[in-house]
């Protein structure tokens, strides 16, 4: 089962693997085919291929390439030029060039879809928003009215994919022939659903990749608070950590993150950096006395981080245990304070971010190869309840129902700091992004950013490169 959503960055990462969409059209227009030749009783049925503008177009303008020996013909709902991407055009031009019986629709009150056996409905695919607009919605109603037997690309148009609703009028398909996986809306429709295998590699899938950048959207309408607050609870023995987190969460996008630390760590903190927000608590560490004081304050925040530099002393640890019990909303948990998160009930949402030891403290375990270690994680993901993010060369990240696994990064990255600055970005994304999303674009991005400092300058990289690289990352130039 796969979303809209999910599919767009699944094949962006496949272009990005150098399978790009033309290519993977050429396979889904080759698949409607196959379903239209079977269900049209032998050649000389009358095929009557209806085209939008979209790629959902585009692909029926492929099948009509593939139904050679049939009584085709192809409408285009709009004029050529109207067409809305580079690939569809590519291949409505090609079956004019090689004079296919194609049609413009510039009037749809003149549009007579005569008496064909099969009809192809491409007006609309996963690019539908909102109820069929004219012409769509009159040849939707159109189609319905006929005899013919109606195979849908991708999604029957005018239906949601992933909900199976649909606004206003949409096509009711016979068949609907959809591309690479199930989509989540399909199975309540009264269609058979026929899955085709269009050549995403499944490592599109398996591993992070520019497409999973595409969920960091920023409406321009936004206002302060809306890319989140995070709260960053660290430092006790080391001071760098918290600083590191929370920098690293502000080149994140967060828009206000404030660091809950002892009293003597904000002192030397607060000259790191004037965008700090320092809330210090007394004392030398966290301990459980302040967990009444903290919690009252996480609840202000979206998301907070959880253990960069509060060290493992026992009643820290025991702090940490508490807050997390009464707590019930999103965070990040790293270093010491990882090692409580098995033996604590709690309602809230977390992204674990172990390296390997740190997961075999929790009672993981874990494997030299990538494809033993992503079982495992899953099934120890699946147990916790929590999102888990293992770093290591290829960092796995699952919520034991999801596993996805990031191959960015270098050996350069070995260098303290660096899960210090991945903790702040995941911070940051979970305020925004569900846990999966949020642990494995933060995997994606710190690798980037320590590929980005490594490609420029070679190894000798220290944290504060990563975090300053961070915004390229997520936002620079991608090529998908
Ligand atoms: N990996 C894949 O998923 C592949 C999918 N393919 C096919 O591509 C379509 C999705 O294509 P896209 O261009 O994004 O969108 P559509 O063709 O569905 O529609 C875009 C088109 O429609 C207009 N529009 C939007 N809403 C409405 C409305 N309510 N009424 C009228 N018009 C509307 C919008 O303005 C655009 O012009 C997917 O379904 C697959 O069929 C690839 O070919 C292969 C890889
Ligand atoms: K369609």
């Amino acid at each position: 089962m796969i979303t809209a959503r999910r599919m767009a960055a699944v094949d962006a990462n496949a272009a990005a693997l150098g399978v790009p969409r033309k290519q993977l059209m050429e396979s889904s227009g080759n698949a409607v085919a196959r379903v239209v030749r079977d269900v049209a009783g032998g050649e000389g049925a009358e095929i009557a291929i209806v085209a939008g503008r979209g790629n959902n177009g585009g692909d029926a303008f492929v099948a009509a390439r593939f139904l050679d020996g049939f009584d085709t013909r192809t409408y285009l709902l709009g004029r050529p030029e109207s067409v809305s991407t580079d690939i569809a055009r590519e291949n409505y031009d090609a079956l004019v060039e090689a004079e296919y019986d194609v049609e413009t629709v510039t009037d749809s009150r003149e549009f007579g879809l005569g008496d064909p056996d099969v009809v192809v409905d491409a007006m609309l695919g996963t690019g539908v928003t909102g109820a069929l607009r004219e012409p769509e919605a009159s040849v939707a109603e159109r189609i319905n009215a006929l005899d013919a037997t109606v195979v849908a690309v991708d999604v029957p148009s005018g239906v949601d994919a992933d909900t199976g609703e649909s606004e206003g009028v949409a096509v009711e398909a016979d068949h609907v022939v959809t591309f690479h996986d199930e989509k989540p809306g399909l199975s309540s429709l009264d269609s058979k659903v026929h899955v085709a295998d269009i050549g995403i590699p499944a490592a599109a899938e398996t591993f992070t990749g520019p497409g999973d950048l595409r969920s960091l959207t920023r409406d321009p309408q936004s206002h302060k608070g809306d890319h989140g607050e995070v709260l960053v609870v660290g430092g006790g023995p080391y001071t760098g950590a918290p600083a590191l987190a929370a920098g690293s969460a502000l080149r994140a996008g967060a828009d206000l993150v404030r660091v809950a630390c002892p009293e003597p760590v904000a002192r030397e903190i607060q000259g790191y950096s004037e965008n700090f927000i320092l809330v210090p608590f007394e004392g030398s560490r966290f301990a459980p006395d302040h967990v009444d004081d903290l919690l009252g304050r996480a609840n202000d925040h979206d998301v907070v981080v959880f253990g960069p530099g509060l060290g493992s002393a026992d009643e820290t640890l025991d702090a940490v245990e508490e807050f997390l019990a009464r707590y019930d909303g999103r965070a990040v948990v790293d270093a010491d304070a990882l090692q409580v998160v098995p033996d604590v009930e709690t309602e809230a949402t977390l992204v674990c971010t172990p390296h390997q030891g740190e997961l075999e403290k929790m009672g993981g375990t874990t494997a030299e190869a990538w494809r033993e270690r992503r079982s495992l994680v899953s099934e120890f993901a699946g147990d916790l309840g929590h999102t888990l993010l293992v770093k290591g060369a290829y960092d796995v990240v699952s919520d034991g129902s999801e596993t996805r696994v990031n191959r960015t990064g270098n050996p350069g990255m070995t260098v303290g700091g660096t899960g210090d600055v991945l903790a702040g970005v995941t911070g940051a994304l979970l305020s925004t992004q569900d846990p999966l999303d949020a642990a494995a674009i933060g995997a994606y991005a710190n690798g980037r950013a320590g590929d980005i400092v490594v490609d420029e300058r070679g190894f000798g990289l220290v944290a504060t490169d990563l975090l300053e690289r961070v915004p390229e990352a997520l936002w620079g130039e991608r090529d998908d």
